[in-house]
Order: structure tokens, then sequence, then C-alpha cells
């Protein structure tokens, strides 16, 4: 049984849910038990035609309950092993509403309650999804949208007042645009870091393993120079598929490399370590911004290597971008022996409490409260992946 506010994009994930366990093997239904907003049934009977799933709903009956026993009596005879009952967007005001979600969930002895939440609700994820709760025993939380700008911050408070895991989250319109949920992409996502581990990894393969114990060092310092930056160049330009490697590359993502345009980041990469080829020692190896905004030094860079002033100042904005994000990484332990899949068990709780509103990390309490809710978040996994940063878990 699926719950949760207005516009939540339940129906959506309902189909998406029951596509997706299709393709494992089940036999999914759909039941419409939304008849408060007009045109839900039409909605859902939409989605499920295109997926060729099949589905139950009414246009004459008003009583969602009705409808929600009805249809579970349905599939069951009818040898459905997953059926999935859509209900009306509500929010704990209306009571109700809310009264009425507990009826429904009363007649078809739901196996999961899952709870569909908005990645963009922010603070208000708590109260709503506490008064859920309260009503139903919500089991799992879906998050929507995340396409979105939304980090999905809200979540936390979302899990925190279920006490449930997220199981999955949706990336998007379209029916295949949902995705186990994966706690460490989200953490990372969520500090505005990428996907660290996955880069670790890919460094793991790339950088020499000589040079791997520096590049830590240099990272934990979180002091980038250009020098840096031309040699992360240089591995990237030898890593491939270009575009999977910066996607997963903290802060180098979309505006380095925008996807379908491989070759002209490429290329635009290969200007800037020109340019910097015509840099003396000392500019390379300093961390002053100060120095890079002395015009006679960029006309003297512009020159010596064949480029215009302003390619030379969109490489050092870039540069001063790339800088801001290799600093959140300053004070991460470095693992023994150069061990690059050890670091991403570094990152820790402090980081996440400082992107955090102060508020919503009071509401979960506190540090102490963060770190018992990334457990509970994730899978089994994330003690073992995250084990060294957020304590004993
Ligand atoms: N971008 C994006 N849009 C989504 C996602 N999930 C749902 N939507 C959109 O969000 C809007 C609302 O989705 P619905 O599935 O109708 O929401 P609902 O919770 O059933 O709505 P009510 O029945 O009114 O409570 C639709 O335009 C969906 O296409 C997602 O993961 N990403």
């Amino acid at each position: 049984m699926f719950v949760g506010l207005q516009g939540s994009g339940k129906t959506t994930t309902c189909t998406k849910y029951a596509h997706y366990h299709r393709k494992k093997g089940f036999k999914p239904s759909l039941v419409c038990a939304d008849t408060f907003r007009a045109g839900a049934f039409d909605q859902l009977k939409q989605n499920a035609t295109k997926a060729n799933i099949p589905f139950y709903g009414s246009y004459t009956e008003t009583d969602p309950v009705v409808i929600a026993q009805l249809g579970v009596e349905k599939f069951k005879k009818e040898g459905s092993d997953l059926i999935i009952v859509d209900t009306s967007g509500r929010h704990k005001q209306e009571a109700s509403l809310f009264e009425e979600m507990r009826q429904v969930s009363e007649v078809t002895k739901p196996d999961l309650i899952i709870f569909v939440m908005d990645s963009s609700i922010g603070q208000a994820a708590f109260d709503q999804a506490q008064a859920f709760k309260q009503s139903v025993p919500v089991g799992a939380v879906i998050i929507t949208k995340m396409d979105g700008h939304a980090k999905g911050g809200g979540a936390l408070s979302a899990v925190a007042a279920t006490k449930s895991p997220v199981i999955y989250l949706g990336t998007g319109e379209h029916m295949d645009e949902f995705e186990p949920f994966d706690v460490k992409p989200f953490v990372s996502r969520l500090l505005g870091m990428g996907d660290w581990s996955g880069f670790m990894d890919k460094i793991h393969d790339v950088v020499p393993m000589d040079q791997q114990p520096e590049l830590l060092q240099k990272l934990s310092e979180g002091s980038f120079t250009l020098r840096i930056m031309y040699e992360q160049f240089q591995n990237i330009l030898k890593m491939g598929p270009l575009n999977q490697v910066f996607s997963m590359i903290p802060g180098f993502s979309a505006e380095l490399m925008p996807k379908g345009r491989e070759k002209e980041s490429q290329a635009r990469i290969k200007k800037f370590m020109v340019m910097m080829d015509s840099m003396t020692n000392a500019e390379l190896d300093s961390t002053n911004p100060k120095l890079f905004s002395e015009p006679s030094r960029i006309n003297r860079i512009a020159r010596g290597s064949g480029h215009r002033v302003q390619d030379v100042q969109e490489m050092i904005d870039e540069y001063k971008r790339l800088s801001k994000v290799w600093s959140k990484m300053k004070g991460l332990k470095i693992p023994k022996k150069g061990d690059m899949s050890a670091l991403s068990r570094n990152m820790n709780a402090q980081q996440m409490s400082k992107v955090l509103p102060p508020q919503m990390l009071k509401q979960l309490g506190g540090m102490g409260g963060l770190q018992g809710l990334m457990k509970q978040m994730g899978s089994k996994d994330f003690g073992k992946e995250f084990g060294g940063a957020f304590g004993d878990m």
C-alpha cells in the first residue's frame, strides 16, 4: 500500500514499482483507491496499460475502502503475487482522509506500507512522515524526484520519523527511472561531493600505485595547486570512458564535461594543460589565489601558450572551482599503505552534520542521532562501508 502527500509521486511510483518487480519475475497488479483526485484512476489506468500491468479501479464507486477491498480480492483470486494499492494524497491536517487511509489499511492488511516522499519537501518531512506513521504502520520510504535539484536531505527526517529504511529512489518521470536505494551515492550527493567511493575505485585503477599515497596526502591537506590539477587532468585523459569517470569526480561533473560533448571537453582540458605548460613552477605549486589575479601574469601565460587572456581566465576559474571542492576533503584520515577504497570510510558524520540545516540536525537528535540514523537508513552494508566514519555500527 502506497501512501503520501499530494503530488509526491505515488501513482507514478506504483507503476514503476510494479514494472520493476515484474522484471524480477513477480506478477504485479495495481489497485487505484484514490477517489479524491479527479483523474487519478485515468492516470493509473494509462500508466498500467502502457506497462501492461493488470489494474482495478472504479468510476462510480466513491468509497476507496470498498474499491481497495474489491481490487485486492480480485487480484488474489487471479494469483497476483504483488498487489499494489495506490491511495489518495493527503496531509496531516486532513483528519478524515487519515481515517480513510487507516480503514483502507485495515481491510487490505498490506504486507508493507510505503511512504512516498518528494525529495524537495525539506524540513516539513519530519512532521508529515510522523503523522502517517501514527495512523498506519509505515514500513518503508521511497524518495521521488531525485533527478531535480533537491539533494533529498528531508529523507533523513522521514526515515527518523517512520523508523523505516529508504528502499527505492525515483529519478525521473519515466517508468524505468527508478532504482534501489544505495546509501553511498545518496550521502555523497547530500554532502555535495559526487560519488567519492566510485571515484576512489577509479583512482585505484588509474593512478600509478607509487603516486597514490602522495595524492592521498595532498587530498587530506586540502590544498589544491595547479600542478595537482594538471596531474589529475593527465590521469583523467587516460581514463575512459570519459563521461562516466567525470560524472564521478567530485566537482568535475556536469560543468566541465557536459553529456554528449566529451570530445569538446577533452579538447578543453588539453587546452588548459597547454596553458599550464607556460606557467612557472612557483605558479604551479602556489595555493595563493591572489597570484592569479595579476594581469601581467595572465598576459604572459596567454602569450606564452598562444591563447587569449579570457582562455587563461577560464582555466583559473576552473582551478578555483575545483580547489573549493577539493578543500572539503581536508582532514581526511589517510588509510594505511594508500588503500584507496578505505578512504571513503573516513568520510565522517561531522562532514554530514555541517551540510544539514542546524534545525534538522537538532530534530534528528544531534550527532548521535545522525549516526544512528545513517545506520538505519542504509542496508546492512552501510556500517561496513562507512564503518570507520560513523563509529561502532
Ligand atoms: N521528475 C520527476 N517527476 C516525477 C517523479 N515521480 C513522479 N513525478 C511527477 O510528479 C507529478 C506527480 O506525480 P503523481 O504520481 O501524479 O503524484 P501522486 O502522489 O499520485 O499525486 P496525488 O494522487 O495527487 O497525491 C507527476 O507529474 C509525475 O510525472 C520523479 O521521480 N521525477
